[in-house]
């Protein structure tokens, strides 16, 4: 296999016509590829001179009163001879690094939504190249012209990823930046001209949607535009478009190799419809479907409060999800669990004919897991015994496995690499895929089922809430209730249970905060348990976060214990997003979206004031996801403070003497402040929430004052606006991206429990749904690795040097 690497051996650089310009994706495993890939040729590789690329991205030893500090360290170009040794990786992605792209191991080709590759869906490993920065790279900076052309329709993030372009050009040291007017067509229209391109001129475009550059269709032939190309000298060309713009991207790449140029051609799939193949999705989409829901929203209300009552009882079913409403059309076919949806009451009793006798079982979801301790499957004991293949319709096989890390490290100094032994072996660890049974352990009319909602508040509790309630009463659930304001509930004699239907949750989602209440402390687990039994629950609904989730597990155990028959899963719900192995939490997602306008707010009035400094501090008390993600998403952060990286205000190398050089050579600078972060400046408070959380001193407060301070000191003039939306972003409607992982989440909390599963927690790991053993998700609180990817390009993106 490894001669079908495009390696590049140490002492050597590949040549263009023998490498990743050939083939920008590869694929790898057990021999196989993937259908409609022409086979890999072997790579030539060529002796050229050694080139290492030295960059320092977390450690750069920076003097900050030479205006040029940013060319010099982080993204100098400092060529050396010889390959670096592994000790010598900082920040870069080894070439041999892989990714898996297929991550479900199916049981049966039955199984709901199979993708196999032969009928005994045998698990075939599929690896694709990681992306990211090498520490030898092919182009010398100066030497390249790079040019960005955008083709097809408009989609929303054109202009970000434009600007992210020019930026990392810019990094590396690129001084030839344009852009091609309107798509392929602006390489043969010559009444349009080339737009220059610079960090300056694309700094707030991905404030508008559209295209800086326009885009049209149609155009001039694959020939017209090579030699356009080589006419303007053009090295790198940037392909910004669909399916179309990429046939024609790789028509251009070709006809480069034909002509024996030295141009790297690369797209990125934009496309709002989200049909590219491989990928998890492509940009504009989530922003498509933001707007979309708006555009539904409006016909439902539209229908409700001015059509006849009758349409409007109508679009109230089919408000949420627009599917809904075509599975009510009387010749939709549906089978299996699709037809739970439509067929109520048929499918329930459907369900209860085939119930199984398996018993209420402890988490055990995760197998082979080196690192995460043996544990073991689950093993279904079923009375008739086990259905054959063709009696799978749209459930989920038992048995099918999804794999939980899908990077192959080639090394264990490949940026992020998150290795288990020092040799970075491949070690598979497999969860257990989460969705409907077509066995289930309880009998819905015996069901009690409660929800309870516990810690702050998060975007998207009343969707998870609604959704479990829709779901229950589909499986035929009919006593359904609310624990309110949290455990506190299930002790305080004042609070009354909540009853719960489909009718009571239609709307909520459209509101933040929980139709529930939330609390933290309350009762201990053994009240809880006297009160549950007494209640006659038989599946418990726990929506929280780290503190609310032990408790969960605690809850199992007791029922266990107790021998009492009953389904303890949990939804994890958190702003934080500090929940170990998933790929992110409900609420997350829109924290980050709301983060995003107070750092808009705090840009502008520090852009429009004399030497403005806006510092906005953000939620996350232990670590500093949204912190990043919104520095990020703006654009618009210059220094982004979490927790997870140490760093000084005062100093040659603190964030004041940064500021200072901020405001002589940009005249503005905005800060971002996770909660958690430099916690050692402040006085210990000695106090804690009601839960045992500890309340955190104010860094948002202190930066403040110590710039205001410190300029003061100096006599150099600086305006400080402090923005705290800290309850802002969680108190909101959850956006749909957030929507959507509520909804399915809620949906796979009630599957879960009735395949018999306690103890459990519901997840999406590598955009798939899981259950988790809760002790496995809690055991910490997951953290921003300074070493990943994500830090790094935070970092690129803010260009902030290290701050110690
Ligand atoms: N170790 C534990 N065992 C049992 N119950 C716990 C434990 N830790 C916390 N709880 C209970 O869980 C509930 C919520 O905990 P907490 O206030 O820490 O919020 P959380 O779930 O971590 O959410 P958030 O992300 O908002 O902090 C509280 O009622 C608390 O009493
Ligand atoms: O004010 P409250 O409810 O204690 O919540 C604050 C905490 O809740 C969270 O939003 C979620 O854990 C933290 O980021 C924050 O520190
Ligand atoms: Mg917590």
């Amino acid at each position: 296999m490894d001669a079908l690497l495009p390696m590049i051996k140490p002492g050597l650089v590949h040549s263009p016509s023998s490498t990743l310009l050939d083939h920008p994706l590869l694929f790898f495993g057990s021999g196989r590829m993937v259908k409609n890939l022409n086979p890999i040729r072997i790579p030539k590789i060529t002796k050229v001179k050694a080139e290492a690329h030295k960059q320092v991205s977390t450690a750069p030893s920076i003097d900050f009163s030479d205006p040029d500090w940013k060319s010099k360290t982080s993204v100098s170009l400092d060529f050396a001879e010889g390959y670096p040794s592994d000790e010598e990786w900082h920040g870069y992605i080894n070439n041999n690094d892989r990714v898996l792209l297929k991550v479900i191991r199916y049981s049966s080709s039955t199984s709901a939504g199979a993708e196999c590759i032969d009928p005994g869906c045998t698990w075939v490993e599929q690896w694709v190249h990681r992306a990211g920065p090498r520490e030898k790279i092919y182009f010398k900076p100066e030497e390249v012209k790079a040019a960005i052309v955008t083709c097809g329709g408009l989609c929303p993030g054109l202009n970000d990823v434009i600007r992210q372009i020019v930026i990392t050009l810019e990094i590396y040291g690129v001084k030839k930046i344009v852009g091609i007017p309107f798509g392929y067509r602006g390489f043969s229209d010559k009444s349009l001209a080339e737009m220059p391109l610079s960090r300056k001129v694309v700094q707030n475009i991905h404030l508008s949607g559209g295209s800086l550059l326009g885009v049209s269709r149609g155009g001039p032939s694959v020939s017209e535009i090579v030699d356009s190309m080589e006419e303007r000298g053009i090295t790198m060309l940037f392909v910004l478009g669909g399916n179309g713009t990429h046939a024609g991207a790789n028509a251009i790449h070709e006809e480069c190799n034909k002509r024996r140029l030295k141009v790297a051609i690369v797209g990125v799939p934009k496309t709002i419809d989200n049909d590219i193949l491989l990928m998890d999705k492509t940009f504009g989409f989530d922003t498509a479907v933001e707007e979309a829901q708006r555009a539904i929203n409006s016909a439902y209300i539209e229908d409700v409060l001015i059509n006849s009552p009758g349409v409007g009882e109508n679009s109230t079913l089919s408000s949420g999800y627009i599917t809904v409403d075509s599975r009510q059309s009387p010749n939709h076919k549906l089978s299996g669990w699709a037809s739970v949806f439509r067929l109520n009451t048929v499918s329930s009793s459907k369900i209860v004919s085939i119930l199984s006798v398996c018993a209420v079982r402890g988490g055990s979801g995760l197998e082979g897991a080196k690192e995460l301790g043996s544990s073991t499957s689950v093993s279904l004991d079923f009375a008739e015994g086990y259905p054959s293949d063709e009696e799978w319709h749209g459930y989920i096989n038992n048995n099918d496995r999804l794999l939980l890390k899908v990077i192959r490290y080639s090394s264990s100094t490949s940026a992020g690499a998150e290795c288990i032994d020092p040799d970075c072996t491949w070690v598979e660890q497999w969860v257990h895929r989460a969705g409907p049974r077509e066995k289930i352990y309880f009998k819905p009319e015996e069901v009690k089922a409660a929800i309870v909602t516990c810690g702050g508040l998060c975007p998207g509790l009343n969707d998870v809430i609604r959704q479990i309630v829709i779901t229950l009463e589909i499986y035929g659930v009919k006593k359904i209730v609310g624990i309110p304001f949290g455990y506190r509930g299930f002790s305080d004699k004042s609070l009354a249970e909540m009853p719960l239907s489909r009718k009571v949750v239609q709307n909520i989602h459209l509101s933040g905060g929980s139709l529930l209440g939330v609390s933290r402390g309350g009762p201990s687990v053994s009240e809880i348990l006297d009160s549950m039994e007494e209640r006659g629950i038989t599946m418990l609904f726990v929506l929280g976060g780290n503190g609310t989730h032990a408790g969960a597990n605690a809850i199992h155990e007791e029922c266990n214990k107790r021998r009492l028959k009953v389904a303890v899963v949990g939804v994890p719900k958190t702003i934080d997003n500090d929940i170990l192995l998933m790929d992110k939490t409900f609420g997350f997602d829109t924290a980050v979206e709301e983060a995003q306008r107070a750092i808009n707010s705090a840009y502008i009035e520090a852009h429009s004031a004399y030497h403005g400094i806006g510092v906005v501090k953000l939620m996350g008390r232990s670590s500093g996801f949204i912190a990043m993600q919104a520095s990020l998403a703006s654009g618009q952060i210059d220094i982004c403070l979490i927790l997870e990286v140490p760093f000084n205000l005062h100093g040659p190398h603190g964030i004041l003497s940064h500021l200072k050089y901020l405001l002589e050579t940009k005249g503005s600078a905005v800060v971002c402040v996770a909660e958690g972060a430099g916690q050692v400046f402040l006085e210990k408070i000695n106090a804690a929430d009601a839960s045992g959380n500890i309340i955190l001193g104010d860094i948002g407060v202190h930066i403040q004052q110590e710039t205001k301070k410190y300029f003061k000191g100096i006599g150099f003039p600086a305006d400080v606006k402090y923005i705290d939306p800290t309850y802002m972003i969680r108190a909101c409607r959850a956006n749909a991206s957030d929507g959507i992982l509520c909804t399915v989440l809620g949906q796979n909390a009630v599957h879960g429990a009735f395949a018999g599963y306690s103890g459990i927690t519901v997840g999406i790991c590598n955009t798939h749904f899981v259950y988790f053993p809760i002790p496995e998700v809690i055991a910490q609180p997951k953290v921003v690795d300074p070493n990943s990817r994500m830090w790094h390009r935070c970092l690129t993106s803010t260009g902030q040097p290290d701050f110690v």
